[in-house]
């Protein structure tokens, strides 16, 4: 667990989760859990059925579908909307915001989102980008729960221009309050890290499921029915939102298609290495990996 200091009171009065999916309701839980984030808790969501979840669920004081009214008394305003819509929903709110109050997002991807949220900024209010990094298959409120920040990254892409040094660290306080550890790094930096380690293995995901599902006649059955942990762990991530993810791949282009076409380079590399019997090759490939998977479990321990 992130060490985080002792504080008088909650961080925040008034906390506005706009888009209680899996990571706003997750914030909501851990909010409503240990009360040092916020006093008071509002829960903004378009889809109705979604609203009546986030009430029964009872991790908002307040759950309503006017995003400009629910912002007014904020002292921080939280975006956990599809990458997509962030722009829309910071236009409609930020108007509305009180002067001093903290904008932030929790958008998969940085660059599009900050520019699709910068030509509404004001000057009198601080936009903090973040990104937890941490998430399941599941969405909408019901998938949210209290610990699924605990000991994961959030990154932190805060702008130079418009940004004020204290509300980074607020921003930074909000998620260790929430059990993260964070960094900070450039948005551009972000977008091409996260390209290779969540974007590009959620495409692969994707594709390998639909390319199982086109050999029907062949394997349709056996994948169902013989499918172990391996094309099993597949399907865990290939059972993602649809729109979420059409969000991150269409706005974070650029990023994944390099990724995507250097990881073809290395597949045909082993594609060659296994016609032409390469043994080395494609030995020293997996062991690679099986140190990279080590190393992760030893840093997760830690
Ligand atoms: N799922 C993950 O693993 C994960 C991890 C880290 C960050 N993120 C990012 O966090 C954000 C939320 O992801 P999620 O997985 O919680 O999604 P989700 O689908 O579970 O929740 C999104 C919520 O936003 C609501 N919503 C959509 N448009 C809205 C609007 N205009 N106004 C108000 N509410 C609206 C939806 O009804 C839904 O309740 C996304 O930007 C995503 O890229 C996701
Ligand atoms: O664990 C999962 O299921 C996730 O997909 C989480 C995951 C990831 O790829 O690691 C997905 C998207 C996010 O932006 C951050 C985290």
């Amino acid at each position: 667990m992130v060490d985080t200091p002792a504080q008088d009171g909650p961080l925040f009065d008034t906390l506005v989760v706009i888009g209680p999916g899996l990571i706003g309701a997750s914030v909501l839980h851990r909010a409503r859990r240990d009360k040092t984030i916020a006093r008071k808790l509002i829960a903004v969501d378009i889809n109705p059925a979604f609203r009546d979840r986030v009430r029964e669920l009872g991790i908002a004081d307040d759950v309503t579908g006017d995003a400009v009214a629910a912002v007014k008394d904020a002292d921080c305003v939280m975006l956990c909307v599809p990458v997509g819509a962030m722009g829309e929903v910071a236009a409609a709110v930020i108007p509305a915001m009180k002067a001093g109050a903290i904008l932030t997002d929790t958008g998969s991807t940085k660059v599009s989102v900050i520019e699709s949220i910068r030509p509404f900024l004001r000057s009198d209010i601080a936009y903090v980008p973040a990104h937890p990094m941490a998430g399941t298959e599941y969405s909408g409120p019901d998938a949210g729960f209290a610990t699924l920040f605990d000991d994961r990254w959030c990154l932190l892409t805060p702008l130079p221009d418009s940004t004020s040094l204290g509300s980074v660290e607020t921003v930074t306080k909000l998620w260790q309050l929430c059990g993260a550890r964070t960094r900070e790094m450039a948005p551009e930096h972000h977008d091409r890290v996260c390209a290779i380690v969540s974007h590009l293995p959620h495409l692969l995901a994707f594709t390998i499921c639909g390319t199982a599902d086109d050999l029907a006649d062949q394997t349709r059955s056996e994948v169902l029915e013989f499918a172990a942990s391996g094309f099993r762990d597949f399907t865990r991530i290939a059972a993602s939102d649809p729109v979420m993810w059409r969000d991150i791949f269409l706005s974070n282009r650029e990023a994944i298609l390099e990724m995507l076409a250097r990881f073809l380079e290395d597949a045909q590399t082993m594609a060659r290495a296994i016609r032409w019997g390469d043994s080395d090759y494609i030995v020293d490939c997996i062991e690679r990996g099986r140190r990279i998977r080590r190393s992760l479990l030893e840093n997760r321990q830690a």
